[in-house]
C-alpha cells in the first residue's frame, strides 16, 4: 500500500503540491470525487512530513453516527453519557504529534464545527465529561468529495472553519480527467493481483486496453481496482487478461455518466456500441434472450435487465430471425 501510480500530468502536479505542503504543518484539504485517492494522497503527506514515524489516525466523519462522533473526536470521561462506561481517548488524542485524516468532513454536523474550528486553532480542546482543557500538536488533513465552497454558501458549513481548512487545497482530477493515467493502473493492479493470487498474465490484449480507457470510470481508481481483481480471478494463469468489458460498457452508471459529460466521452460511440454489441448476441443466440444458451447468460446480464435495454434501444426482432 502506498505507491501513487500514474503518468498524466494532472497527477504530476497533485504530487507536486503534495511535495510542497507535506514538510510544512500546515491544514491539507484534499478534494476529489469517491475513489479517486483522497486517503492515499493523505498517508503520502504524512509520510513525506516530518511526523513520519509519528502515528497516522484515520476519522471517516461520515461513518460515524452524529452522536458519537464528538467522543470519537475528543474522547469521553467514564460517565459522561449513559454508556460511557469508561474513559475513551479521542482521535485528536491518539494523533498526537501525528497526523490526524479526517474523511468526509464535510459531513461533520454544525454543532461540532466550532470545536474543531477550536482544535485547529488553538491546538486544545476538553474530553466530554470534563473540564480539564488537554494540549495536542496534531497535523491535520481533511478530505470531501462535496464542494464545501456551495455548503458554506447554503449555510450548512461555517465559513470561518471553510478557510482554516482550506489552507492548502490539493484538488485530485476524476481518473476520466486523466485517462493517460489507466494503462499504467491497470498493470500495477494487473501485477498485484497475479501476484496475490499466485497467477501469470501473460499479457493484456491492445483491445481491452483501450477499452478500459475510453471508460469513463465513475467510481474511478476504486471501480478499476475491482474490476481488474475480478478480472485476475477470471482469466486462466499464464494465458491474457480476460476483462469482463459487459459489466463496464452495460453498466447503467456509466451511461448516465456520459450522459453529463458529453466532451468527454461522446454518448453515440458508447451507445452505438452497447446496441452493436447486443444485436449481435441476440443474432448469435438467433434472438433468444434467456435460458443457459441465451443473449442475456452470454452478456453476462439479467434477462430483465436485456430487456429492458432492448426495449430502451428500440432493439426488437427482426421478422425473419429463426424462431425462439
Ligand atoms: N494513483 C493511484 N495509484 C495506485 N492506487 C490508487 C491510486 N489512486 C487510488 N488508488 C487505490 O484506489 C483505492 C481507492 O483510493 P482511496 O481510498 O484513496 O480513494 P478516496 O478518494 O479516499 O475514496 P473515498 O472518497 O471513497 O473515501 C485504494 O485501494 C487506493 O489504493
Amino acid at each position: 500500500m502506498g505507491e501513487v501510480v500514474g503518468a498524466s500530468l494532472a497527477l504530476h502536479e497533485v504530487l507536486q503540491q503534495v511535495g510542497v505542503v507535506a514538510p510544512t504543518d500546515s491544514a491539507v484539504l484534499i478534494t476529489g470525487e469517491t475513489g479517486t485517492g483522497k486517503e492515499l494522497v493523505a498517508r503520502a503527506v504524512h509520510r513525506l512530513s516530518a511526523r513520519r514515524d509519528r502515528t497516522f489516525v484515520k476519522l471517516n466523519c461520515a461513518a460515524i453516527p452524529t452522536g458519537l462522533l464528538e467522543s470519537e473526536l475528543f474522547g469521553h470521561e467514564k460517565g459522561a453519557f449513559t454508556g460511557a462506561v469508561e474513559r475513551r481517548l479521542g482521535r485528536f488524542e491518539l494523533a498526537d504529534g501525528g497526523t490526524l485524516f479526517l474523511d468526509e468532513v464535510g459531513d461533520i454536523p454544525p454543532e461540532l464545527q466550532p470545536k474543531l474550528l477550536r482544535v485547529l486553532q488553538e491546538q486544545e480542546f476538553e474530553r466530554l465529561g470534563s473540564a480539564k482543557t488537554l494540549k495536542v500538536n496534531v497535523r491535520l488533513v481533511a478530505a470531501t468529495h462535496r464542494n464545501l465552497g456551495k455548503l458554506v454558501a447554503e449555510g450548512k458549513f461555517r465559513s470561518d472553519l471553510y478557510y482554516r481548512l482550506h489552507v492548502f487545497p490539493v484538488h485530485i482530477p476524476a481518473l476520466r480527467e486523466r485517462r493517460e493515467d489507466v494503462p499504467e493502473l491497470v498493470r500495477h493492479f494487473v501485477a498485484l493481483f497475479a501476484q496475490r493470487f499466485g497467477k501469470k498474465i501473460e499479457r493484456i490484449p491492445p483491445e481491452t486496453m483501450t477499452a478500459l480507457e475510453r471508460y469513463p470510470w465513475p467510481g474511478n481508481v476504486r471501480e478499476l481496482e475491482h474490476l481488474i481483481e475480478r478480472a485476475v480471478i477470471l482469466s486462466a494463469p499464464g494465458g491474457e487478461l480476460r476483462v469482463p468489458l459487459n459489466d463496464i460498457i452495460l453498466s447503467d452508471s456509466a451511461i448516465d455518466h456520459i450522459d453529463m459529460s458529453p466532451a468527454l466521452a461522446p454518448r453515440a460511440t458508447l451507445l452505438e456500441s452497447e446496441r452493436e454489441l447486443i444485436r449481435r448476441a441476440l443474432d448469435g443466440c438467433g434472438w433468444i434472450i434467456g435460458g443457459p444458451n441465451g443473449a442475456a447468460t452470454q452478456l453476462g446480464l439479467k434477462r430483465t435487465t436485456l430487456l429492458s435495454r432492448m426495449k430502451k434501444m428500440g432493439l426488437t426482432r427482426p421478422k425473419r430471425a429463426s424462431v425462439e
